[in-house]
């Protein structure tokens, strides 16, 4: 069942974000959201996440799905090492930092990481909750080429058996891995 999004409408401070928004996300794919900044991409995925409340509208689509997330800021358990973030969440911990190229950094904590790190983190995180549906924002800023490659090419195998929201800036990212684009 694909993800409705029918006439959503949210405001902050009288000041109108999302403005009337309707969407369809399929049940499996990637779907890029792209926009300049500031247009309300976070907002709809906080939305979907049911982190926020929209004004007026509707999802549909949702309940009963599991959602793994993440979000610009890491959200980490700082006083829980890498592995014991991941193992927190769900199972398979071992297999997707190896995947993600944090074996070596698995005994650290949080804060002994650099930014990219913790990124990964948060990745790997999402990806042992094994959420039906993963909503990600610019979840590849701040990792190098490489490393991004080899990310972006976990989501690409995903993408086969759930349905993925990517919010990114980047056309290459969209274009490498995207079904569709929503264009906020
Ligand atoms: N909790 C909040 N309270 C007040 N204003 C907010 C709140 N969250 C977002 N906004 C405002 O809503 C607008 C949209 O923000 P949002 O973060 O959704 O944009 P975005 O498209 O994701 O931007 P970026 O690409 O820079 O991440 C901005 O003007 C922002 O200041």
């Amino acid at each position: 069942m694909p993800i409705e999004c029918n006439n959503l409408t949210k405001s902050y401070d009288g000041k109108l974000v999302i403005d009337h928004c309707t969407a369809t996300i399929p049940e499996i794919g990637v779907t890029a959201i792209m926009g300049p900044s500031g247009v309300g991409k976070t907002t709809f995925l906080r939305l979907l996440a049911g982190l926020e409340k929209a004004d007026s509208g509707h999802i549909s689509g949702l309940s009963r799905k599991k959602l793994s997330v993440v979000f610009q800021e890491d959200r980490l358990f700082p006083q829980l090492t890498v592995l014991e973030n991941l193992q927190a969440v769900g199972s398979g911990a071992e297999q997707w930092l190896y995947r993600l190229g944090l074996m070596k950094a698995a005994a650290q904590y949080p804060d002994e990481l650099s930014g990219g790190m913790k990124r990964r983190v948060s990745i790997g995180r999402a990806l042992c909750f094994d959420g039906d549906v993963f909503l990600l924002d610019e979840p590849f800023q701040g990792l190098d080429d490489s490393t991004k490659m080899d990310v972006m090419d976990i989501f690409a195998e995903l993408k086969t058996r759930k349905a993925i929201v990517l919010v990114t800036h980047d056309h290459r990212e969209a274009e490498y891995l995207a079904a569709h684009i929503l264009r906020f």
